[in-house]
């Protein structure tokens, strides 16, 4: 018996679905079709990119190569959004030079991104692959039937509408050294799937604003004690603040280097070893000051029934998101990890490029923890 076309409507949009099978194509180092309006473009990340694989996309057409307008800054071209070089060959040392080399310069005109070269650069984003992708532009018809399509607009609207996806599904509680009375609530769904996880500590006063912390995770951080950032310490600080102080709801959010994944920001720390600081790190992967949406966060808090919070960051971003999101912020306060001498250059970068609230002389004299 043949189902029906619109069976599979019953578990979820197909659009959406498209999305979330393109991201794990990409991720598996194959390429996938965007489409819209007749026009397509078949697109694989350059990590991905091998001779075989160069081929393949060259036997369908001429490729160009999409790049960040970060990466072409520092390339040394000047662009409000993302551009493109045309490949005539598809040259595995020239796009490796282009997309990763730290001193390289563009060696061909770059051309304004198409539509669907944008588009491209945001699935890389979901993926967290690499920002530089090689695509082949045809007309939708001529594109190869055994690759996933996407439509763009799907991957346009993904983050957004991806939000309110959000669902609990599993709570249990985990005491914690100094906080024995805590809970771990799992979520699931928001931007590809990853799991969410909501630490209720103690019994906050859901009535009366509630102290809570978005705190993105950071596993060399976090885990292991790295010397380079503040966020075991401010992780560890914001529990023992809030077992002490009430109770609280601290937000662990799959959101590994600024939301670019454990790959690029290991990337961006060979680099920094070289002498680049945060951001120029970044930059020269191709990634803006921050990947980070806070939406769904907001989403994990109302569903939790918090309305009014006391948010404890230093980051004004995470502030101005959770008011856009509709909760009632009644006040900010810092959260501070200790400074030592490897992470003070990343502290007074977050501080001077991306206008944290972060007082170094305070820090420095009393090494407060949440306050
Ligand atoms: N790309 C990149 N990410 C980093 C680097 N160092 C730390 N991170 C990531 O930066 C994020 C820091 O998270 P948070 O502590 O929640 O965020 P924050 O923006 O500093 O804000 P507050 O701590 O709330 O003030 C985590 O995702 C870390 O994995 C780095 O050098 N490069
Ligand atoms: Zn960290």
């Amino acid at each position: 018996m043949e189902t029906p076309p619109t069976f599979f409507r019953a578990f979820g949009d197909p659009a959406h679905a498209s999305v979330e099978r393109a991201l794990s194509e990409l991720r598996s180092g194959r390429p996938v079709t965007i489409v819209e309006g007749g026009q397509a473009l078949v697109a694989l990340g350059v990590e991905a990119l091998d001779e075989t694989a160069a081929a393949a996309l060259q036997s369908l057409g001429t490729a160009h190569l999409v790049l960040p307008s970060a990466r072409l800054r520092r390339l040394g071209v000047e662009r409000s959004g993302p551009g493109m070089l045309a490949l005539p060959r598809i040259d595995l040392a020239r796009i490796e030079t282009l997309a990763l080399k730290i001193d390289a310069r563009v060696d061909a005109p770059v051309g304004p991104a198409g539509p669907l070269d944008g588009v491209v650069l945001e699935l890389a984003s979901l993926a967290l692959i690499l920002p530089a992708i090689v695509g082949v532009p045809m007309a939708t018809e001529l594109a190869p039937l055994d690759l996933v399509r996407v439509p763009a607009e799907a991957i346009r609207t993904y983050r957004r509408s991806l939000a309110r996806t959000m669902r609990i599904v599993s709570r249990a509680p985990v005491p914690l050294e100094g906080a024995p009375e805590t809970e771990f609530v799992v979520f699931r769904g928001g931007e590809g799937l990853r799991d969410q996880v909501a630490i209720l500590i103690g019994r906050p006063d859901l009535s009366k604003p509630v102290p809570v912390r978005l705190h993105s995770a950071c596993l060399t951080g976090d885990l292991f004690g790295s010397l380079k950032c503040d966020c075991g310490d401010q992780l560890r600080g914001t529990v023992k603040f809030m077992a002490e102080n009430g109770g609280g709801v601290l937000l662990y959010l799959d959101q590994e280097g600024r939301g670019n994944g454990i790959a690029n920001k290991m990337r961006a720390y060979k680099l920094q070893s070289q002498g680049w600081d945060t951001y120029d790190a970044d930059e020269l992967l191709g990634f803006g000051l921050d990947q980070r949406r806070f939406d769904f966060a907001a989403e994990m808090l109302k569903q939790l029934g918090v309305k009014q919070v006391a948010v404890y960051t230093n980051n004004p971003v995470k502030i101005a998101a959770l008011k856009a999101a509709g909760l009632d912020v009644v006040e900010d306060r810092r959260a501070y990890g200790r400074q030592t001498s490897e992470n003070v250059l990343y502290l007074a970068s977050k501080r001077d490029r991306a206008g944290h609230f972060i007082d170094l002389d305070e820090l420095a004299a009393h090494r407060p923890v949440t306050e």
